[in-house]
C-alpha cells in the first residue's frame, strides 16, 4: 500500500527542532564516572533524522535556532556537507548554548544519556523565524516532540503545523520523548495530544504513545483509534527489538521484524529508523518496505558508534532486506 505526497513540491522532508551535540563514549562497557574521552558528532533526533534522510538522497531541510558559538558553526558547516539545506537555521544573538548529549555505554543494552540542556539555543527558536514561504516547499514537515517542551520553540512549531496544513505539507509527529525536557507528564501530554490529532503521520514507541496519552499500559488498538478520530492516517508503533507497526487509517496493519546484528549501543535507532521510513515512503515503495527500511536502518546504525555519521546509504540497507529474505 502506497502513501501519497504532492510531488510538485522542491523539498522532500523539511525538519523543525534541535541540532545539537552528540558527544559518545570512547570506552565501551563503562558507566560514565569511568569514561575518559570521548568522540563529537552532531546530534538532536530531527538533525539525525535530517542527515539521514539526506544521505538517503531526499532533499531535505531544516528549520532552528544554533548557538553563535563554535559548536553552533561545527553544527551548520557538518549538516551543509551531509546535504541538508541549512539556509533557514538561525544564529541566536542572545548567548544561548547549543546542547550537549553525552552517551554512556554501560552495556550493549543498558545504554543512557545524559544531557545537558539548560539555556539551550534551539527551545529559543522563535514563531517569527518560521518562514511560509520556506515550509510550503515541502511534502513533509518532520516535527520533533522535543520542541513543543519550552516556548518560544512550541509557538515556533505549532504556527509551522498549522503552516503545513494550509500548504498541503504532511505533518510526521516524531514524537521523541526526552523525559527531562519537560515540566511532567500532563504537560507532555497536552501539547503531544494537540499536535498528534494535527498530523498525518506519527512515529513513537509504545512508550511514547503512553506518555502522549498520560496512560500506564495502553494498547496499539486503543491509541490509533483515538489518533483515526482526527487527522492521522498512519501511525507508526515501534516496541523496540520486538519490531514494529504500522496502521494505516483504511484497516490495513503491517508488521516488521528487527534485523538481529550485533549491538554496540542502542541510541540512534529511533532516528536512523525515521529517515528510511520516510525515504521509503516518499519514494513510493509502499508501507511494508518502507517499515522494513526504518528496520534495516536502524538495525545498521545500533551496530555502530554514532548516530548522525552512522546513517547508511540505500544500497547498505537493500543490502541487509535482500540478504535476510
Ligand atoms: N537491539 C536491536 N537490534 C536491532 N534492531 C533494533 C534493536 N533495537 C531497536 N531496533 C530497531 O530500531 C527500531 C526502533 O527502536 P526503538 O527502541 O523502538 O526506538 P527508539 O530508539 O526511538 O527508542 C525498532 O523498531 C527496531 O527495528
Ligand atoms: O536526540 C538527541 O538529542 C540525542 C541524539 O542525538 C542521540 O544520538 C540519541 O539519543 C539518538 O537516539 P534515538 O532517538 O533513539 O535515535
Amino acid at each position: 500500500m502506497n502513501y501519497t505526497f504532492n510531488i510538485d513540491k522542491e523539498f522532500d522532508l523539511i525538519a523543525i527542532g534541535r541540532a545539537c551535540i552528540d558527544l559518545n563514549a570512547n570506552e565501551y562497557n563503562r558507566p560514565m564516572e569511568e569514561t575518559m574521552t570521548f568522540t563529537k558528532y552532531v546530534g538532536g533526533s530531527p538533525a539525525n533524522v535530517a542527515i539521514g534522510s539526506a544521505k538517503l538522497g531526499l532533499k531535505v531541510g531544516f528549520i532552528g535556532k544554533l548557538a553563535d558559538d563554535q559548536h553552533g558553526r561545527f553544527i551548520e558547516r557538518y549538516m551543509r556537507e551531509a546535504g541538508v539545506d541549512t539556509s533557514n537555521m538561525v544564529i541566536d544573538q542572545e548567548g544561548h548554548k547549543t546542547g550537549l548529549a553525552f552517551t554512556e555505554i554501560k552495556s550493549p543494552e543498558e545504554c543512557s544519556i545524559l544531557m545537558y540542556r539548560d539555556n539551550v539555543a534551539d527551545l529559543h527558536l522563535a514563531p517569527s523565524e518560521v518562514d511560509e514561504e520556506y515550509l510550503k516547499k515541502s511534502k513533509i514537515l518532520l516535527v520533533s516532540g522535543t520542541a513543543l517542551a519550552k516556548s518560544p520553540s512550541r509557538e515556533a512549531v505549532l504556527k509551522a503545523v498549522s503552516l503545513a496544513k494550509r500548504n498541503d505539507v504532511k505533518v510526521v509527529f516524531e514524537l521523541d520523548y526526552r523525559p527531562y525536557t519537560w515540566n511532567s507528564i500532563e504537560e507532555t501530554s497536552v501539547y503531544y495530544s494537540l499536535v498528534a490529532e494535527q498530523s498525518d503521520i506519527l512515529i513513537g514507541t509504545r512508550d511514547e504513545y503512553d506518555v502522549m496519552e498520560n496512560t500506564e499500559k495502553g494498547t496499539n488498538e486503543e491509541t490509533v483509534g483515538n489518533l483515526f478520530k482526527h487527522s492521522s492516517d498512519l501511525v507508526v508503533i515501534k516496541h523496540g527489538v520486538e519490531g514494529s507497526y504500522a496502521y494505516a487509517k483504511s484497516g490495513k496493519v503491517f508488521k516488521a521484524k528487527s534485523y538481529k546484528t550485533k549491538v554496540l549501543k542502542t541510541f540512534g535507532a529511533g532516528d536512523s529508523y525515521a529517515s528510511a521510513f520516510l525515504y521509503a515512503l516518499v519514494r513510493g515503495k509502499g508501507i511494508e518496505s518502507a517499515l522494513k527500511f526504518g528496520s534495516a536502518s536502524a538495525s545498521i546504525v545500533v551496530s555502530k558508534h554514532s548516530s548522525s555519521e552512522a546513517m547508511p546509504v540505500a544500497e547498505e540497507i537493500e543490502g541487509l532486506i535482500a540478504e535476510r529474505v
